[in-house]
């Protein structure tokens, strides 16, 4: 009896240590997978429009000894990064990864960069969001011995939920993204305790302090636009840029109906960042021309309502959107559905004043039972005042809602992903995303003296060819910025800010020369990709369209009146790989 007794005891407490050390691997995943969340914000804001991505990778004697994370589309994946740093150590480490790798295109850099170093085990935040990734990774990873843990799937718990959340924050507007027509919005506001957002006279400079103001320059720089009212330009003339020293700038967006905006304003300064003027069709023609002549942009929609806009800025690529507009804006927005996280921040001082305005205009309501609850709210104290913040919608979970392709195909084989013959292809994370100038595919070209010289991608090189051949030292610095621009959106940043500054540095002949080099990038491109050449052919008997909304020469536009020269560039292309194009493939100069 004595000895069964012992016998038992002793095998409990095997058990226990097991369960035990069970759970604290469970929970060392957890934190080392809300570490690669953490990692992977590092470069919010200059990720945009691609999701943040965080690797980091743990020995078995749990010693962290990689980690990276993508600085921004065409840069090194955060998994080729941390295995650099991890050298021999991989072996047989795990790697914990917020997001699956959006491997497109056939580039499997990062998978193989696991696989090739040694890696046995990773364990994955969440799947990637794009129905034609998703699950693509995951599966290749296996396929190459790899144990692969996804949380919410593989691992379930609590505390697994809490740190899929973690994820899932950390790529709120890529995943809004996935799930729906409109960019994420955040409606940010300063108020004072009695809440007014300027005095009855309309002055509000300031109402929080300036350590707030500073996190508002942060919140800004994680953005990919800043939204005002024709109101708040008029009264504030606001800078609207982000002058936390953080690097990323967001562009501006004013809403006006009317148009009757000032003609000296700080919005049209664009030395900075650029401004977009969003307003009604037909207003104020000759203010149009003005603004244009200034190098603003302007936007016309038939009626002017925040949905409408945003599907229109959605379709340009931006992911997130921060509204720093009064109260009548926010509630057409709020009404509109599209404001989705809340920022107030709530400063200790009354102002008082019968007139003087709220942070939300009229929204109809008229019972309280009726008032918008907000959750997952925080509070957090910023030197002398309240930032409060919360959501206005639930956060989308893409696990059940969308299926990847291959589930698709399984439910309904008829489905294919595209029904029409006309192939749209834009951002680089697109179906045919590999289409765009911005795909991360490096191309050898010859200069001058006939010399190959690499370029990042077909935009860094289409970029710098605005500046060859031109006698002026400043030419020449600006083609090696353009050519060492981390990404392709930096590179092409560069060349156009400097062709809008210094129009004299750009060759005479560009106009005439443009299509041409870009042929010749594309033509470099696809044949040096074999799968970018069988992507190319199997397109064949479809029209190509850059779907994009506002590059009128390249593009398609937005209701097809660009002339999507990109798009005929593959086409022709594509007819001759398929050698159904008697034009000799020397001659490059070619005829549209
Ligand atoms: N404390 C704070 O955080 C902030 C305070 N403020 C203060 O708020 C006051 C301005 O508030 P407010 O008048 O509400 O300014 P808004 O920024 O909301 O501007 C309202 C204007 O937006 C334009 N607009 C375009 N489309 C729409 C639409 N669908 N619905 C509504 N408006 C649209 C119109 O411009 P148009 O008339 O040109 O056609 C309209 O007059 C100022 O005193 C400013 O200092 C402003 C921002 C933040
Ligand atoms: N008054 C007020 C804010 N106002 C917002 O900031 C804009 C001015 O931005 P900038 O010109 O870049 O400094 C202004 O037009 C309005 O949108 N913001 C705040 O964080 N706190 C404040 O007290």
């Amino acid at each position: 009896m004595a000895l069964s007794f012992a016998v038992v005891a002793s095998s409990s407490s095997i058990m226990c240590k097991a369960i035990n050390a069970n759970n604290q691997s469970h929970l060392q995943d957890l934190s080392y997978i809300k570490r690669a969340a953490l990692v992977s914000d590092k470069s919010a804001g200059f990720t945009s429009p691609h999701p943040n991505f965080g690797c980091v990778i743990v020995t078995p004697s749990v010693e962290v000894v990689g980690e990276g994370y993508l600085y921004a589309q065409g840069t090194k994946p955060a998994e080729v990064l941390a295995v650099e740093a991890a050298g021999e150590r991989c072996r047989g480490a795990t790697a914990y990864v917020n997001m699956e790798p959006g491997d497109c295109h056939g580039d499997d850099t990062a998978v193989s960069a696991l696989v090739q170093a040694g890696i046995s085990r990773a364990v994955i935040g969440m799947r990637h969001p794009l129905q034609h990734l998703r699950g693509n990774a995951i599966r290749a990873l296996r396929s190459q011995g790899l144990q692969v843990d996804v949380l919410g799937e593989d691992m379930q718990s609590k505390l697994v939920e809490e740190a899929r959340k973690a994820c899932l924050l950390v790529n709120l507007p890529f995943v809004h993204r996935a799930a729906s027509r409109v960019p994420f919005s955040v409606l940010k506001y300063a108020m004072t305790l009695d809440g007014k957002i300027a005095a009855s006279s309309g002055h509000a400079a300031w109402i929080s302090s300036k350590l707030s103001r500073n996190r508002v320059f942060e919140l800004r720089g994680r953005s990919d636009a800043i939204i005002v009212g024709g109101n708040t330009v008029r009264r504030d003339n606001p800078r609207l840029t982000a002058r936390h020293g953080g690097g990323h700038m967001p562009i501006r967006i004013v809403l006006s109906q009317s148009l009757d905006l000032p003609e000296e304003a700080n919005l049209w300064d664009l030395s900075d960042v650029s401004t977009v003027v969003v307003t009604q069709r037909g207003a104020r023609r000759s203010f149009q021309r003005y603004l244009a002549s200034k190098g603003v942009e302007v936007v016309e929609f038939d009626i002017l309502n925040p949905r409408d806009v945003m599907e229109y800025f959605h379709d340009r690529g931006y992911l997130s959107i921060l509204w720093e507009c009064g109260g009548t804006l926010a509630a057409s927005a709020i009404s509109s559905g599209v404001i989705h996280k809340v920022f107030a921040f709530v400063a200790p001082k009354i102002i008082g004043g019968k007139n003087a305005p709220s942070p939300v205009g009229e929204l109809g309501m008229v019972e309280m039972s009726q008032a918008l609850d907000l959750i997952d709210v925080c509070f957090e104290q910023i030197g002398p005042d309240m930032l409060i913040s919360g959501f206005l919608q639930p956060i989308p979970d893409l696990t059940p809602t969308i299926p990847s392709e291959d589930e698709t195909f399984a439910i309904d084989p008829t489905v294919a992903p595209f029904e029409t013959s006309i192939i749209f292809f834009y951002k680089t994370w697109d179906l045919y995303g590999a289409f765009s100038n911005f795909s991360p595919h490096p191309i050898q070209m010859p200069d001058e003296d006939g010399n190959y010289v690499t370029w990042i991608s077909v935009e860094h090189y289409y970029q710098a060819n605005k500046f060859i051949g031109v006698s002026n030292p400043l030419a020449q610095e600006c083609i090696d910025k353009i050519k060492s621009a981390k990404s392709p959106e930096e590179a092409a940043r560069m060349g156009r800010l400097t062709q809008r500054r210094q129009p004299h540095l750009v060759r005479s002949d560009w106009e005439s020369v443009k299509i041409d080099v870009m042929y010749r990038a594309l033509k470099c491109k696809f044949s040096i990709y074999p799968h970018l050449n069988s992507m190319l052919l199997s397109t064949a008997g479809s029209v190509l369209v850059e779907a994009s909304p506002h590059d009128l020469f390249w593009g398609g536009g937005r209701d097809g009146e660009g002339l999507n020269y990109l798009g005929r560039l593959l086409m022709k292309l594509r007819s001759e790989f398929l050698g159904e194009s008697s034009a000799a493939s020397e001659n490059t100069c070619i005829a549209l």
